[in-house]
């Protein structure tokens, strides 16, 4: 077999096994106005698309005809961040970017779109300033919000292009990074190995601290692409009308009760579930608390497949005080701790649902 040419005419020595791109950190903040209530909802996203496809020769040719500018794929999360009906809810949101994606540009195969959330919380009224509420059944304010924590939910959307026939096929993942989290007692570790590299005592009470990343998966569900080209709707706004999120824009094949677009109830209840175990778990280990997270998720979540957890083990190391005659050490007296910020144990599993 020939091996294709190099620049300058030489045979290459390597093929095209795989070509990714598009935009990344695209950052895009939304307020959707309710002009009756004068209720604001804002959202702040940092977003990334990429694409697969037809796009080869634009590597091993310099033929940039096949490619849609990164700097393009950046307006359209802005367009659709303007014109989708579901810009605030970012499972439905990224679903919607990679349809769109696919719909208008036939030589993409493949979208994926990541929708990372930061998290703005309305500020409660009760702090008294002005624009809140008053007399409606609302106790927090309309329109003013506080960073609630460096926490983030996430969503990946990968929406593949079916090779026979029309569709698509989309592939959900969502969760949430850097969930800070500490419990100071419910939590021991003992009975691990002991031998000429162990120099860690074992306890029965210990400080237990963590940032959580959780991500889970959706099983596949089909997808109804939009009609190829500047499809408007019925007031011209373009992109819109390829998705609606109907039952008759997706087949429910492979998924249970909850449906990925359903995500928002989905992310809610795995972190009040994590939250929950952490906080309540007799923690053996990290690997033991995290195992019953997974199970817990996987229970309570029909839809999910698989829950993947990465906790590392933030150390809180009891200050020795012998040399000045204080127990600072022994279970009950450990009461001044030093954070340390490495090394920490870093401890990770994915629970799949088990095959009935
Ligand atoms: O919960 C823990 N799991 C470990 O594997 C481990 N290793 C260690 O030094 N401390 C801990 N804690």
């Amino acid at each position: 077999m020939s091996l294709p040419e190099g620049r300058r005419g030489e045979a290459a020595v390597g093929v095209l096994a795989s070509a990714r791109y598009g935009k990344d950190k695209v950052r895009v903040f939304r307020v959707v106005r309710d002009p009756t209530s004068k209720v604001h909802d804002v959202v702040e996203y940092n977003v990334t698309v990429l694409v697969e496809g037809a796009i080869e020769t634009s590597y091993t040719q310099a033929d940039n005809i096949v490619v849609v500018a990164t700097d393009s794929m950046k307006n359209i999360v802005n367009y659709l961040a303007k014109v989708s009906p579901h810009v605030l809810d970012p499972a439905r949101f990224g679903l919607h970017l990679g349809v769109h994606l696919l719909s208008r540009y036939a030589h993409f195969t493949a979208a994926f779109v990541t929708v990372e959330q930061l998290r703005w919380a309305r500020i409660g009224t009760g702090t008294g300033s002005d624009g809140g509420a008053g007399g409606i059944e609302l106790s927090e304010h309309k329109h003013a919000f506080w960073r609630d924590g460096t926490e983030k939910r996430f969503v990946e959307v990968e929406v593949a292009r079916k090779r026979d026939g029309d569709g698509a096929v989309a592939r959900v993942a969502g969760g949430l990074r850097d969930l800070l989290v500490l419990k100071s007692t419910g939590s021991a570790f003992e009975n691990f190995v002991r031998d000429e590299y162990t120099t860690l005592v074992e306890v029965d009470d210990r400080i237990f601290s963590t940032s959580v990343d959780l991500r889970y998966t959706y099983g596949e569900v089909g997808v109804k692409l939009g009609p190829r080209g500047d499809h408007e709707d019925s007031e011209g706004r373009k992109g819109l009308g390829v998705i609606n999120f109907g039952e008759e824009n997706f087949d429910k094949r492979g998924t249970g009760a909850v449906h990925p677009w359903e995500d928002a109830k989905v992310g809610a209840r795995a972190r009040e579930t994590t939250l929950d175990v952490f906080a309540h778990d007799e923690s053996a280990s990290v690997q033991a608390t995290l195992y019953k997270m997974g199970q817990r998720v996987l229970a309570e979540n029909a839809g999910v497949e698989s829950v993947g957890y990465v906790l590392p083990n933030k150390h809180y190391i009891p200050v020795d005080m012998k040399y000045i005659g204080v127990d600072n050490t022994t279970p009950l007296n450990a009461e001044v701790f030093t954070p340390v910020d490495a090394p920490s144990g870093l401890i990770s599993a994915t629970i799949s649902r088990a095959m009935t």
